[in-house]
């Protein structure tokens, strides 16, 4: 059934939706199924994404159609053979407010600007491309409690371009008991700032979390003792049920706190696997606490290969609504994640208080910045043309085999990528610089395959040979 009469008003002025704030509004990659009219397609997500379906019901009326969602925009050939570009504005009112305080819910308005409709049998491809809120619903949404600025100052730094932090991620994956779990902590701090458990480190019977977090506890400690710097730790909290999330934190929180370090720790939430409610719980739960939001999973959705989901830029949007601390943003085409050097609008629209984004300009209206958490792959001698693409080093980065895969020791590893934002930010030839800091030379041996494509004279310039 044609719907366009009812959910399509081409006539719209996007410039007057934003002016007059009452509407949503997102973008979409769709391509109709064959022998379905793009705008049909089209007007039948606007009616499946608010108050239609794919027939008319009898129980509709006036004030119903007046929270129609509506199609004012297309171009069927924006794409190509991936399908054309469509704009939808969704009424305000359609919206889900809490109960308790009046907060948007970002689960609610995902499920309705991106979800019966990606399972609909007139498209083969239908992608959110950017999407747009306005200035009253934006106040509405919980943000950020906390941000780098609280990480920077437990780091003794200024609040204000406090610059890199250099991280890890306790490799391997799986299988470390706790006393070489912790071991692996203290080689590293010896070096690094920050350390998070690596996504499916948890409470495993080999591992039990009472056992190995305060083992941790204490190492952060020795290791602020033993180099004079404060020690970061981004502890998984993750679990399906709110209690035991709760749980976690309190217990974790409890630990550091015997040292007085619980502002020395992160909470890390699986953050796609649990949805907004994970997040949210742990926003909520803990407000003083840096929420770390790793999106392991993520790729299903977010990944550039699929007609559906949802482009990357959407899923940093939806995170600060939400209010993660920090999420991982890929690293732009430097490590072994997907991803392109253009990818640096990702950053900018999570750290910004305002961005042009693919479709939209956001304004955050004074909503704290999410850090952008880099990672995947990375090591010092990528760092360097990373940092440059992006313009400024103010970011978390972990990186897992770039610190335990350094020859000389995960200290000399975690050294090495400090050094690396250093040169960079000097503006120092990055051989020359090697030449009088040996962990940063080091990282050329360590990892002589990128070494190899990213400065290919380095072995006679350096004078290692094979
Ligand atoms: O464990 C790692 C990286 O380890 P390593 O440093 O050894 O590659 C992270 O889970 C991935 O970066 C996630 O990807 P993303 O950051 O893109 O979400
Ligand atoms: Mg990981």
């Amino acid at each position: 059934m044609d719907q366009s009469n009812r959910y399509a008003d081409l006539a719209l002025q996007e410039d007057k939706l934003i002016a007059d704030d009452n509407h949503l509004l997102v973008a979409y990659r769709l391509k109709p199924a064959t022998g379905y009219g793009f705008l049909e397609v089209a007007a039948h997500v606007a009616a499946e994404s608010s108050t239609g379906t794919n027939v008319e019901v009898s129980t509709t009326d006036d004030f119903t159609r007046g929270v129609d969602a509506l199609v004012y925009e297309i171009d069927e050939a924006a794409f190509g053979d991936k399908g054309g570009l469509m704009k939808i504005a969704y009424p305000v009112d359609l919206f889900d407010p809490n109960l308790i305080d009046g907060h948007y819910n970002v689960s609610h308005m995902w499920s309705l600007i991106l979800g019966n409709n990606q399972g609909m049998g007139d498209h083969v491809g239908l992608r959110m491309l950017d999407f747009y809120v306005p200035e009253k619903m934006i106040k509405r949404f919980d943000g950020p409690a906390t941000d780098i600025s609280d990480l920077w100052k437990v780091l003794g730094r200024p609040e204000k371009d406090g610059g890199y932090i250099a991280g890890t991620i306790i490799k391997p994956k799986l299988g470390l008991r706790p006393e070489p779990f912790a071991k692996a902590c203290y080689d590293f701090w010896l070096g690094g700032d920050f350390i998070k458990n690596d996504e499916p480190q948890a409470n495993q019977d080999f591992c039990p979390m009472e056992t190995v977090i305060p083992m941790v506890a204490e190492t952060m400690d020795r290791a602020q003792q033993a180099t004079g710097q404060a020690k970061l730790f981004s502890a998984n909290v993750t679990a399906d049920f709110h209690g035991e999330m709760i749980k976690r934190g309190d217990y974790i929180l409890e630990q550091f706190a015997k040292y007085g370090n619980e502002k020395h720790v992160a909470f890390l939430v699986d953050g796609f696997v649990t949805g907004p409610a994970g997040v949210t719980t742990c926003r909520r739960a803990f407000p003083d606490t840096y929420l770390h939001f790793h999106r392991a999973g993520h790729g299903a959705l977010t990944s550039y290969k699929s007609p559906m989901g949802m482009d990357p830029l959407c899923y940093m949007k939806l995170a600060r609504l939400m209010g993660a601390s920090g999420i991982h943003t890929g690293t732009m085409g430097y490590g072994k994640m997907e991803g392109h050097g253009d990818e640096r609008v990702l950053a900018y629209m999570l750290e910004r208080d305002e961005c042009q984004g693919t479709y939209f300009y956001q304004k955050w209206h004074g909503m704290k910045p999410t850090t952008p958490i880099i990672s995947g792959g990375m090591n010092a001698l990528r760092l360097p043309g990373f940092f440059e693409n992006l313009g400024h080093g103010n970011v978390i980065n972990t990186c897992g085999g770039g610190s335990f895969g350094h020859i000389d020791s995960p200290a000399a590893g975690g050294l090495s990528l400090g050094q690396a934002y250093d040169c960079w930010k000097t503006g120092a030839d990055p051989i020359e610089y090697a030449k009088e800091h040996p962990e940063f030379a080091r990282a050329f041996e360590s990892f002589p395959h990128d070494a190899d494509k990213i400065f290919p004279e380095w072995r006679e310039k350096l004078g290692v040979h094979k």
